[in-house]
């Protein structure tokens, strides 16, 4: 702790002068966490004893792979001595924001509560692809940026190469380039100082009804919503009702306060402070990040700016291995909901895979989090279909069908499909710029433009189909530069292409779970895969089991598995009954794990090797 801390925050409200609101944008894995650790640490709120890593960081699962998923604002003193020579005492909140694409919405809403933000860039990496994303929201939202280079210490840090390129990105001087390490904590009091210097205070009208911005909106299990807020006008006190203004709903306010970083109540938020509310409602969606709150008593006429809802971009079923788990499943969404506004889900059964749900994302990485806390938190065994977009189909007779499940498609009836679009700056070494571009060739993708950004690093600006991405598009971008290149998309509407969707057949009958929409020209491809792993899976059987791809009518690839007689009492001919009987148990046990599609039973695991491409070491 510096002595510079040692004075708490008084828990009434503090005057706007007084206040810096701020956030720190960086990539992932250039420190965010481990400098906000750091400033807790030397500003007080934190003693060493009960400093642990990643302070801020709740869930298990974003200190595990060291990413942030949910924002979290914390208040912090600091004091600087001002130009009479008297102390002064600030109140800077640290609002710590997501870093990934798929949680754009929840970024730029922890940036618009904030006055400015610190450009964190590691001194051994330089700028990122979603350095670049997010500082261009900040600038957006009009922030005053202080360019950080954090690990100095590191002995392959170049802070004078990186420097030039930060200040060369925000039109500064090389100089300005404050040099930190959020490890030691070498720079980090200039650093606060600078912040309270810098980071213009926030402006409100004190005397106005109240409103507050919600940037974010956790679930907690025992307190029930806890709503973090930014005040813009007006104040807000305990035991008042307070109203949402997109839905008009009241509640009761139990509990106002500020996190430092433990939740502290107070007698009220004013103009420009970040706090937290509970109110007892149990459902994120009752508070949702954007909306504006106000008072029931002296509501505000106007919302603040800025509200949308989130819109899920990937669809994927998600299926119980085993049947009996369904109803758990279920119960698991549920509460994953209570948390996650933008998780969506219904129910949907597959002959492949029984009865499940088809649940809607905000990317690949949204999926990737739900499914593994599925897992984790829950217990479940869970298998998930290859992941899909939204599709626009429109029909021949004109009407307009929206496809985020290849089995809604309205086959024979397209006239025409449309596919949502995406605008990707891929930031690479500039070796690799060769090997990228075919990559994102291979994927339709159109070049919009390159840049060099120093000498050795590009930009490389595509408009590319969504639906593309979400097939392994980041893991062969990250395998074929040796993980050099990062990725940035945004949404960039829609746009009709040659789309079909391919069947795969046992016997004559669907397998709803492998069907898929895909580009014309990958069809064949998609096909020939499909029906080469099933045939390698599916064991054989008493019949010839035809396996085929078709589009429409139109077979396009084919395999067979040869048929098969197998006795299992061959071997105990004359042998005695007891054991004829076990054998012919342990034939039924068997089959209570193989599912029928037509007449060719299909073992359980051969659905799910199929769909996660692991064909290798099965027979
Ligand atoms: N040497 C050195 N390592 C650091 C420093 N700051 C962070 N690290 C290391 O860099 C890695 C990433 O740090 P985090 O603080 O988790 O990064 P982050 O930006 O919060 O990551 P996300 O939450 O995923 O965005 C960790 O292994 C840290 O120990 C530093 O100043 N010096």
């Amino acid at each position: 702790m510096s002595p510079r801390a040692l004075t708490p925050l008084s828990p009434a409200a503090t005057p706007a002068s007084q206040i810096r609101n701020f956030c720190i944008i960086a990539h992932i894995d250039h420190g965010k966490s481990t400098l906000a650790d750091r400033m807790l640490q030397i500003t007080g709120v934190v003693s060493d004893r009960d400093m642990r890593a990643q302070y801020l960081d709740r869930m298990d699962i974003e200190r595990e792979r060291g990413i942030t998923i949910k924002s979290q604002a914390v208040r912090m003193p600091w004091q600087t001595d001002s130009a009479t020579g008297a102390t002064e005492t600030f109140a800077l909140n640290m609002i710590d924001t997501p870093g990934h694409v798929d949680f754009t919405y929840e970024v730029s809403r922890s940036l618009a509560a904030c006055e400015g933000a610190i450009l964190l860039v590691d001194a051994a990496q330089g700028i990122e692809a979603q350095t670049l994303a997010n500082l261009y929201l900040a600038l957006e939202n009009d922030l005053t940026i202080i360019p950080v280079l954090n690990k100095i210490d590191l002995p392959a840090a170049d802070p004078d190469k990186f420097a030039k390129e930060l200040a060369d990105l925000i039109g500064g001087r090389p100089e300005d380039v404050l040099r930190v390490s959020g490890k030691t904590g070498v720079g980090v009091e200039a650093l606060l100082d600078r912040i309270v210097g810098e980071i213009p205070a926030p402006v409100g009208d004190a005397d106005a009804p109240a409103r507050a911005m919600i940037f974010d909106s956790v679930y907690d299990a025992y307190r029930g919503v806890v709503t973090y807020v930014r005040m813009v006008d007006g104040r807000l006190e305990p035991r008042e009702r307070i109203q949402m203004m997109s839905t008009r709903a009241a509640h009761d306010l139990l509990e106002i306060g500020v996190s430092s970083p433990e939740p502290t109540p107070t007698q009220g938020l004013g103009v420009g402070e970040v706090g937290y509310l509970i109110t007892g409602v149990k459902d994120v969606r009752q508070s949702k990040v954007g909306d504006t709150v106000t008072t029931l008593r002296r509501p505000a006429s106007e919302a603040l700016a800025g509200y949308t809802d989130p819109k899920p971009m990937v669809f994927s079923g998600i299926y119980p291995i085993d049947g009996s788990d369904y109803a758990e499943l279920r119960e698991a969404l549920d509460k994953l909901k209570l948390s996650d506004a933008s998780l969506q889900y219904e129910p949907e059964t597959s002959v492949a895979l029984g009865f499940g749900f088809r649940c809607g994302f905000l990317g690949l990485l949204h999926l990737e989090i739900i499914t593994e806390r599925l897992s984790r938190e829950f217990g479940l065994d869970l298998i998930t279909t290859a992941p899909s977009v939204i599709y626009e189909v429109t029909t021949d007779t004109g009407e307009k069908v929206v496809v985020t499940n290849p089995s809604e498609y309205p086959d024979g009836r397209v006239a025409s499909v449309a596919e949502p679009m995406v605008k990707t700056a891929i930031l690479l070494p500039k070796d690799y710029v060769g090997t990228v571009m075919e990559l994102c060739q291979s994927r339709r993708g159109a070049l919009l433009g390159m840049e060099y950004f120093s000498e050795e690093r590009v930009e490389l600006r595509y408009r590319m189909p969504l639906g593309e991405i979400v097939f392994d598009f980041f893991d062969q971008l990250k395998s074929k530069t040796q993980g050099y290149a990062s990725l940035d998309y945004e949404p960039d509407g829609q746009q009709e292409a040659d789309l079909v969707k391919v069947d795969v057949l046992l016997q004559g009958d669907k397998v709803d779970a492998f069907s898929a929409i895909v580009h014309r020209e990958k069809a064949y491809a998609y096909g020939t895969m499909m029906a080469e792993r099933l045939r390698k899976l599916i064991p054989r059987q008493n019949f010839e089991v035809p396996i085929q791809a078709a589009i429409g009518a139109r077979i396009i690839a084919r395999e067979t598995i040869r048929a098969l007689r197998k006795d299992v009492l061959a071997k105990c001919y004359g042998g005695d009954i007891s054991r004829k009987r076990k054998l012919l148990e342990k034939q039924k046990e068997g089959k209570k794990r193989m599912k029928m599609v037509g007449r060719v039973e299909v073992p359980q695991e051969a659905f799910i090797a199929a769909l996660s491409g692991d064909v290798e070491g099965k027979k």
